[in-house]
């Protein structure tokens, strides 16, 4: 007689929200995997801990990501983070916190949609071989930050593969600026952010070389969007000990 595997244990930070109820639903409706705490603003952390939680999912904000990220490793629960706001620093102090925890896997990733992740992927291909490159990202009107953890993540892969290929610097006469016009770099690359209502997630990574553009563009037209992804990452996260960066380190790409 085989015998089932118990369900995965999750635990959703951020559980009200548009992105957590999100979650809550998608995992209730997996087969191999039940939510035992869904904790928002104002609950105990605790909670998480005292449900057995083996994952905990944070759709957060980013400032509070970071206590919640702390309190997972010290509880030894393996963290999948979709919470934006992430830099070189935050994600070395993340590293740091593991280190005493072999086991342990934290996956900060800025976009869970698979067509978001194939993108920042291409765009990183793509970058050594035109002169020009800028980012827009496009969101929903309630989004916090600005640029989005995606269009940031994006523009750092873009500006490592132009550094590491040699690319010269970008071609731009700009003299006269007024604020903001030119966007904010990020690297040494040009990214800027549109709120509008009716949007929810969108991005176009527009590259220019001599007589040709190309545009890679990603449209999340729907927050369900995003849990192929999370469910990719709840799966595989006690694979992957140690802090992994992006979904990409997940999928063999
Ligand atoms: N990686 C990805 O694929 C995606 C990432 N995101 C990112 O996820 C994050 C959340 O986005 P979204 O769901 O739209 O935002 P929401 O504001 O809808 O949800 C965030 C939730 O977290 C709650 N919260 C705030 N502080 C705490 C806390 N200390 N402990 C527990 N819960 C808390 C909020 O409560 P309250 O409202 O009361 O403050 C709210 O319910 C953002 O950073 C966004 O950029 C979003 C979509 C996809
Ligand atoms: O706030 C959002 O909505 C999103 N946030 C993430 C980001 O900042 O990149 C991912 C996606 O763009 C949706």
């Amino acid at each position: 007689m085989t015998t089932q595997a118990e369900p995965l244990r999750v635990g959703v930070i951020g559980a009200r929200g548009r992105m957590g109820a999100e979650v809550c639903r998608t995992v209730e409706a997996a087969p191999d995997m039940e939510v035992v705490a869904m904790v928002d603003a104002g609950d105990w952390l605790f909670n998480l801990a005292d449900a057995g939680a083996q994952v905990v999912v944070d759709f957060t904000s980013p400032d509070v990501v970071m206590d919640n990220i702390r309190f997972c490793v010290d509880n030894d629960i393996h963290a999948v983070v979709g919470t934006s706001g992430f830099d070189a620093q935050r994600l070395g102090t993340v590293a740091e916190w593991l280190a005493p925890k072999p086991e342990l896997g934290v996956l900060i990733a800025p976009n869970f949609a698979i067509g978001a992740v194939l993108s920042m992927r291409f765009a990183e291909l793509a970058a050594p071989y035109y002169e020009s490159v800028e980012v827009i990202e496009l969101h929903h009107p309630r989004k916090v930050d600005a640029p989005s953890g995606t269009a940031a993540h994006t523009a750092r892969l873009i500006s490592q593969a132009r550094e590491a290929a040699g690319v010269d610097p970008m071609p731009d006469a700009t003299t006269q600026e007024a604020p903001g016009a030119r966007g904010t770099l990020v690297g040494d690359v040009r990214v800027h952010s549109l709120r509008l209502a009716g949007l929810i997630a969108h991005q176009e990574v527009v590259f220019g070389t001599e007589g040709e553009t190309l545009t890679l563009r990603h449209d999340s037209l729907d927050r369900k969007s995003f849990m192929p992804g999370v469910l990719l990452a709840v799966r595989s996260i006690a694979k992957h000990p140690g802090l992994s960066v992006g979904l990409d380190k997940y999928m063999d790409l």
